[in-house]
């Protein structure tokens, strides 16, 4: 893979997410490209896309404008390990996107995510870390966890403090539903080398990430990853006004399959939260192809194409021909 090319020495960079299976996630992953395209993002969303992705559900990404790039997936050893969520052994394979080496930066956002402000700046923060929002230990899937059993949560560590039999505390962990990551060919190999030796465990991908960047892991602002949980276990922590990024990923969150019946999904700022994902995804103003000349009537029945300016300007009946009082 050839090193990353420069376009007129600005090294390359892009989004990227993670699509697997035949269901609807492929939802999430157009309305992450319509948001991104929405908060006026300057680069490509990639979909590293595992081969179960239905050819339909590849024309569909490309017709947004998504960078559509097959990978194989990544099985971690095998074990008896209880997942969090039996699924999450293909979030593994995630670990492909650090051969994306034709770019030298890229921001991973997990499909169940939405980007509602411009977060391109986070390009432009030094090199050689590791960029990720820390995560929240308060849900039951955290059950299984000491600092579960103790009440203890890195986001309110005076609330319960680490008890010194128990060794130190957890180090800072990150949700890996989004991080802002450098690819490398070497980097990538050892990580496929060390899952291979590596026992799974509850969060997959994510503890196995947590594990390996440890030393370079540098938190950044949960505006830009709201893990939905946050709103009522550290509503402290949040300000909605300020976030910039909603990952979905409380159980029932997903817009796409959203029903209000499970725990906390009745809560308005769930519904507010929801109702504005479902707003980018439903406005075909953001869809990669838009069209946004208008086909009016013009008096002699002929049709014209008008310019969305000039089309506004009809919908309000002003006619755009009689030419404007000159400036001059
Ligand atoms: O059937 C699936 C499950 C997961 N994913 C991808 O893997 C990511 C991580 O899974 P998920 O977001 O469901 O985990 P959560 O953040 O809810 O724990 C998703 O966002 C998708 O990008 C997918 O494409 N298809
Ligand atoms: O495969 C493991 C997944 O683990 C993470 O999700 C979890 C985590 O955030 C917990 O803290 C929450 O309690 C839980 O709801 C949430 O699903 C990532 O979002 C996802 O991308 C992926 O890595
Ligand atoms: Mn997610």
């Amino acid at each position: 893979m050839s090193p990353p090319e420069q376009t007129n020495g600005v090294p390359k960079r892009a989004y990227v997410t993670f699509l697997a299976g035949n269901g609807d996630y492929v939802k999430g992953v157009v309305g992450l490209a319509k948001g991104l395209r929405k908060a006026k993002s300057a680069y490509p969303l990639v979909v590293a896309v595992l081969p179960d992705v239905p050819e339909e559900h590849l024309q569909i990404l490309e017709s947004q404008g998504c960078v559509v790039r097959p990978i194989e997936p990544v099985y971690p050893p095998e074990n008896r390990t209880q997942f969090s969520m039996a699924y999450y052994v293909i979030n593994y394979s995630k670990l492909r996107i650090w051969e994306f080496v034709e770019y030298e930066k890229l921001i991973y956002l997990d499909g169940d995510i939405q980007v509602f402000d411009n977060i391109d700046h986070l390009f432009d923060m030094p090199n050689g870390y590791f960029y990720a929002v820390m995560d929240c230990f308060c849900e039951n899937t955290w059950s299984h966890s000491p600092q579960f059993k103790i009440g203890y949560c890195q986001q309110y560590p005076e609330k319960v403090q680490w008890p010194a039999d128990m060794g130190s505390p957890p180090p800072p962990y990150f949700n890996a539903g989004m991080f802002v990551y450098e690819p490398g060919l070497p980097t990538y190999h050892d990580l496929l080398e060390t899952v291979k030796v590596t026992p799974p465990s509850s969060f997959a991908e994510q503890d196995f990430l947590n594990m390996y960047f440890k030393d370079i892991y540098q938190p950044i602002p949960p505006v830009y990853n709201l893990v939905l949980a946050m709103l009522w276990r550290h509503p402290e922590n949040v300000d909605l006004d300020r976030v910039k990024v909603v990952h979905y990923c409380a159980a029932g969150a997903k817009p796409w399959r959203y029903t209000g019946k499970e725990d906390y999904m009745e809560r308005e700022d769930i519904k507010m939260l929801v109702k504005k994902w479902w707003d980018i995804y439903e406005d075909p103003s953001l869809d990669y192809n838009y069209n946004d000349d208008v086909i009016v009537k013009a008096e002699n029945e002929r049709t014209v194409k008008l310019g969305p300016f000039i089309a506004a300007l009809a919908d309000a009946g002003v006619d755009h021909q009689k030419s404007a009082p000159s400036a001059a």
